[in-house]
């Protein structure tokens, strides 16, 4: 048995609090607990807690709409992306918990010269960086998605589209189970129901602890993984980041049988489509277009979406939808996240991903547990620095995220 390894419980932990840990990790979604997951398993660190608000999976983690893919533009993003693409591959035999990794395949759709020529620059660049994406007529589209409506009179025909065949989908809320388990069974102390407060620091600046809902917790190393509060949590270490947060929607309508095949992406657009192993169709907007802590939108959003959903796929022009809902999105200016070291020793902040982070949960959790451990950062994420947005050399990805914001 792995050194301190609980063994495999039924699900994860609840202890209470100690004093002092190592270090805190604040924010217990994927992103957080896959961070404390790699600390235990990969750096020997195991006297870990995971502060969280409110329960585990909670927040953006459990409300998205679990698209998977790697197809930006940038050499930087390729890195990121399709290192999470290869560890999605090996997660459930790693967690020993089944995440319902489906590489299907993610179509981006185009419906314009405009977009004709950026998924085709993507598809040069992705191939550049061994990353599999490949041009499909609008008759190649509607073979792999027969509900695609290629039709040339629709309000937005369908010029071509650029398919990722090992893009695809997972179980958001087996994501953070997983993670969860896995990693209290190594050791790490995951505590719910524990808001953080504020950041302590030492005479000398350096990071010595926080305050929470649950009493003063020491740690020299702090990792905040807060998604949408980002901003509010580095504001108490006096940090201040680049982030907007926004509202983002989704919504899903009746199960039905399996009758869409894979992932449906339009930019222009703004609506994206799959249906999950339960056979709902899941629906994602774009973002309301006005800042807020709110994890609810506007009517309006919903239902350009859903026109847009219709004039795509006819065929669920009579669906009826179930429920949506809405979470915090971090977006950074350059739709790129931040994944670094910060000014104040001790402190590290994983956030800025805006609309697309689900996706990289593992590769995140996995360099930001490097960039802790180490207190450097991992060759992968070296480039996504707090200092970039000083210096202007920004890793541009509004293209390849435009679908939601
Ligand atoms: C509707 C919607 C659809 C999306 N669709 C996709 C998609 O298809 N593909 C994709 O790649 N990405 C998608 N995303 C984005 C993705 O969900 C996020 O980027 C990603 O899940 C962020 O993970 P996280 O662990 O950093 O954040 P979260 O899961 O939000 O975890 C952060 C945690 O920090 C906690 N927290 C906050 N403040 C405090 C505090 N003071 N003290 C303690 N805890 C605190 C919160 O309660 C929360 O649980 C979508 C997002 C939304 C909202
Ligand atoms: C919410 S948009 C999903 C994505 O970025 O693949």
């Amino acid at each position: 048995a792995m050194r301190g390894h609980r063994g495999w419980p039924e699900q994860w932990a609840s202890p209470e609090p100690k004093k002092r840990y190592d270090v805190i990790i604040v924010g217990a979604g994927g992103h957080g607990l896959g961070t404390a997951y790699y600390l235990a398993k990969e750096h020997g660190i195991t006297n870990v807690a995971v502060l969280e608000k409110g329960w585990l999976g909670g927040g953006n983690t459990g409300r998205n709409t679990t698209i998977i893919r790697s197809n930006y533009l940038y050499d930087e993003s390729a890195g990121i992306y399709d290192h999470a693409v290869r560890l999605w591959d090996g997660l459930s035999q790693d967690l020993n918990y089944n995440v319902m990794y489906s590489p299907r395949g993610v179509m981006m759709l185009a419906h314009n010269v405009h977009d004709v020529q950026v998924f085709k620059r993507h598809i040069h660049a992705n191939r550049l960086n061994g990353v599999d994406n490949e041009w499909l007529t609008p008759e190649e589209a509607k073979a792999y998605c027969p509900p695609l409506n290629i039709s040339r009179n629709a309000r937005y025909p369908v010029m071509g589209a650029a398919l990722q065949r090992r893009g695809g989908t997972a179980r958001h809320d087996a994501v953070a189970w997983g993670y969860a388990r896995a990693a209290s069974a190594r050791g790490v102390d995951i505590i719910q129901n524990c808001e953080v407060t504020g950041i302590n620091r030492g005479p000398d600046g350096a990071v010595t602890g926080v305050e929470t809902t649950r009493g003063t917790i020491g740690a020299a190393k702090v990792g905040v993984v807060a998604a949408g509060h980002s901003s509010v949590l580095m504001q108490m270490a006096g940090v201040q980041v680049p982030l907007e947060s926004y509202p983002l929607q989704a919504l899903v309508s009746e199960p039905v049988k399996p009758v869409f095949p894979c992932v449906v992406m339009s930019n222009t657009v703004h609506a994206y489509i799959s249906q999950s192993d339960k056979g709902e169709l899941v629906i994602g907007a774009g973002t309301d277009q006005y800042t807020s802590y709110s994890q609810t939108g506007g009517l309006h959003i919903i239902q350009h979406t859903l026109d847009a959903i219709v004039e795509m796929f006819p065929m669920f022009t009579r669906m009826k939808m179930l429920r949506s809902w809405g979470g915090i999105v971090d977006v950074t200016p350059d739709r790129s996240p931040i994944l670094a070291k910060t000014p104040v020793k001790g402190l590290y902040v994983n956030c800025g991903w805006g609309t697309g982070g689900f996706k990289a949960t593992p590769s995140s959790a996995h360099v930001f547990a490097h960039t802790i451990a180490r207190d450097e950062p991992h060759r992968i994420n070296a480039p996504f620095t707090l200092e970039r947005f000083r210096g202007g050399r920004l890793i541009d990805e509004a293209a390849a995220a435009a679908v939601a914001h």
